[in-house]
């Protein structure tokens, strides 16, 4: 088995990691947005192949052989690597994108509202939690 080399990974890393994967191989013609697209919703199928007809499965994976866990994490970087080069290949700054879309979801899902449920933002009652507007207007970004 390839010696696996111990590294920080950082989103940067991964994306030029993979433009570098691809240039070494002539591969940036197949490398389209589209293209791109498929391949990772396809590992996103191979993905939930594996836990496919299991059931609902304990966090940690706890019964799980080590060659089962090992083919978990090979899905889920093809999925990731996909994503990283999609992004790139986009003119998408994915690093920076997801610190904004995560400061959008604790806007749209304020602890005080949310906490210990599971609803979407646009189910969040309005009525009783945020009175402001007369409860006509569902999302609290807005
Ligand atoms: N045109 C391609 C083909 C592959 N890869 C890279 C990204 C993925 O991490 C991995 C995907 O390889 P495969 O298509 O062979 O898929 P699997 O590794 O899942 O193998 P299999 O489909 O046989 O299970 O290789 C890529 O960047 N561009």
């Amino acid at each position: 088995m390839a010696e696996v080399v111990e590294m920080d990974v950082t989103l940067k890393k991964l994306k030029n990691m993979m433009a570098d994967f691809a240039k070494e191989r002539d591969w940036d013609q197949f490398h389209s947005p589209r293209n791109l697209l498929l391949a990772m919703v396809s590992e996103v199928g191979e993905l939930s192949e594996i836990f496919q007809w299991k059931g609902e499965v304990p966090r940690g994976l706890p019964d799980w052989k080590e060659e089962e866990k090992q083919h978990l994490g090979e899905e889920l970087s093809d999925v990731l690597l996909y994503l990283v080069r999609l992004a790139d290949i986009c003119g998408i700054d994915l690093g920076k994108a997801v610190l904004r879309k995560m400061e959008l979801n604790g806007k749209k899902y304020p602890v005080e509202l949310c906490k210990g449920s599971s609803r979407k933002h646009t189910e969040i009652s309005c009525k009783e939690d945020c009175n402001e507007n007369g409860g006509k207007e569902d999302d609290p970004t807005k």
